[in-house]
């Protein structure tokens, strides 16, 4: 690399001076990244968040991504003209689409995301809520048919692959499987939860296509308890999509995650804003 006598060298070394407190307060700790479908629109956002991970893995976080692809799914859904629909932002799943979700996810799109990090310089692993029985589904209701929920999880495989001396950074899809190895189809956000709560991740990030969680004004509310984010539900602010992942942040918090975050995926370093800086990205719930 050539060198360059410029002044902006000195501004990006302030910057990196000023991230020391933060990597120091979230070094060796998880942070659980959940990259949704919308989020992973071009390769050039999958490439700036690979780097993103491959850095926070550099700075002694344990990064764990898990993905999701919805609009993935539903355009192969299309193109083999099968109908689709979502209920309460879960997608209904019967035996076909539970088969088309798991290709999808664990297939094409893990595989794009362990390789962006690997390209990056980081040594990804893809896998499944499937392997080693890392979460357990079960029907969340009858009507629903394989639209899954976790009944248990197994973090060993995870904690094994982050191991400080190993250093690979798991990627992991939402397909999990009953004790019978039937597959179900596991919303990417409750499967992101689940895995932090059972890490005690310092962080929880959800990114997805919106600055953050809106008012009806269309106002960015940038900090939130778990009671406001209930009723954001309950009074109708948080529709579709956006319900799921309140949930999932309720739960979390409550299940020992320090804070989760939801923050636009679509804007290249809201991670690193977020985590290294005290400006914050997105909206905070804890
Ligand atoms: N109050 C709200 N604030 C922000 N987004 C909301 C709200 N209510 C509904 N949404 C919708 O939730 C969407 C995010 O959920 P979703 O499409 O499932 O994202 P992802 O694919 O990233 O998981 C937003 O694009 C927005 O249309
Ligand atoms: C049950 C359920 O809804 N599963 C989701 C799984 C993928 C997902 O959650 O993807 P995003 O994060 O990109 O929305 C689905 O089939 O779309």
């Amino acid at each position: 690399m050539q060198r360059r006598k410029n002044e902006s060298g000195w501004t990006s070394a302030q910057v990196l001076s000023e991230a020391l407190p933060f990597i120091q307060r979230h070094t060796g700790r998880w942070v659980v990244v959940k990259f949704g479908g919308h989020a992973m629109g071009s390769a050039e956002l999958t490439a700036e968040f690979a780097k993103d991970v491959v850095l926070l893995r550099q700075c002694g976080l344990r990064p764990v991504v898990v993905h999701g692809g919805g609009p993935q799914i539903g355009s192969m859904l299309e193109r083999l003209q099968i109908k689709t629909q979502f209920k309460d932002g879960l997608r209904v799943s019967d035996m076909e689409t539970v088969g088309v979700a798991e290709m999808v996810l664990s297939g094409a799109i893990n595989k794009s995301i362990v390789s962006a990090i690997n390209v990056a310089g980081g040594k990804a692993v893809g896998i499944s809520g499937r392997d080693a029985r890392l979460i357990t589904a079960r029907a969340v209701n009858a009507d629903l048919g394989f639209t899954g929920e976790p009944v248990a999880t197994d973090v060993s495989l995870i904690e094994t692959l982050a191991h400080k001396e190993a250093g690979f950074i798991p990627v992991i899809s939402p397909i999990s499987a009953d004790d019978a190895g039937h597959g179900y189809n596991i919303n990417a956000d409750t499967a992101a939860g689940v895995i932090a709560s059972a890490l005690g991740a310092s962080r929880l990030m959800l990114l997805t296509d919106i600055e953050g969680v809106m008012d009806n004004d269309g106002n960015l509310l940038t900090d939130l308890t778990c009671e406001d984010a209930r009723g954001l539900i309950s009074n109708g602010t948080a529709k579709g999509g956006m319900i799921p992942k309140l949930t999932t942040a309720i739960d979390a918090v409550e299940g020992g995650v320090e804070a989760v975050v939801i923050l636009d995926g679509r804007r290249a370093h809201g991670l690193l804003v977020e985590l290294f800086t005290d400006m914050g990205a997105g909206t905070l719930i804890r």
